[in-house]
């Protein structure tokens, strides 16, 4: 089932809007990057396909199981280990699921995020990108068609984030999910993305789309060559927006 957003507005109390006349549609299997600037409501428009959040007005479809959500901050609980996080969200998507089943999965999972070895260590025993690979087996854990990613790899590293752009495609390819990832990285937007959606500021709205194509991810120059058309339309957004 796709996603849609259809004139999706929203505002908190009686501020100004913070999302205005919002529209697009994500296929079923589609990897999107939102970008924008800081503040223009990226995580509120996530937050509203979530379902944690009501837009003011317009209307959205989400597939009806709802969706998996990952956030900037792993936020594991400390006192499981990675396997324990993994198997807690296991048992909490599926109520009926037994101790052996969820062992088994648990296990699966930490090897698509190639932590197998790592399933017995504590949160604080783990480097910043294993966490977030915890996380993202814990979000897959959730087994919901829609991946929704709130900048998951903006406080790791140059050298982690690349590979964990390489084993976030893998795992899409692998699994399947509709994935919207929000960034303020353009780099980051078309490594990842099979579309990058820019959102402007004050209010948001939908105001430019790119295709990124085979093109762009065989041929370095040209991936930097959009990068930099992007790159020039957000620094017009954030300068509009400073005026
Ligand atoms: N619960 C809330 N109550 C009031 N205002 C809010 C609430 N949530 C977000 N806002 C406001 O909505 C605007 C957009 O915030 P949002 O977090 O969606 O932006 P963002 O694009 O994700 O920002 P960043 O890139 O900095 O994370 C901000 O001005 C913020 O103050």
């Amino acid at each position: 089932m796709p996603v849609v957003l259809e004139n999706l507005g929203k505002r908190f109390g009686d501020g100004a809007p913070v999302l205005d006349d919002v529209n697009a549609t994500i296929a079923q299997g589609e990897f999107v990057a939102l970008l924008g600037a800081s503040g223009c409501g990226k995580s509120t428009l996530l937050n509203i396909m979530a379902g944690l959040e009501k837009p003011t007005s317009g209307a959205l479809e989400v597939p009806s199981d709802g969706a998996a959500f990952m956030f900037q901050d792993a936020s594991l609980f400390p006192w499981l280990t990675a396997r324990g996080n993994i198997e807690l969200a296991l048992q909490l998507a599926d109520k009926t699921s037994t101790k052996a089943g969820r062992r088994e999965r648990a296990s699966e999972l930490l090897e698509l995020v190639h932590l197998g070895g790592a399933g017995d260590k504590r949160p604080h025993e783990l480097s910043g990108g294993m966490r977030q690979r915890v996380a993202l087996a814990r979000s897959l854990a959730q087994d919901r068609q829609l991946l929704l990613m709130d900048e998951p790899f903006a406080a790791l590293d140059a050298i982690t984030r690349d590979l964990l752009h390489d084993e976030l495609e893998r795992i899409w390819k692998e699994t399947g999910r509709t994935i919207v990832f929000v960034t303020h990285n353009v780099r980051e937007a078309v490594r990842l993305g099979q579309r990058v959606l820019l959102l402007s500021s004050r209010p948001g709205r939908v105001v430019a789309e790119w295709e990124v194509t085979e093109e762009h991810r065989t041929d370095a120059g040209r991936a930097g060559e959009l990068t930099g058309v992007i790159t020039r339309r957000l620094r017009e957004e954030i300068r509009r927006h400073a005026k």
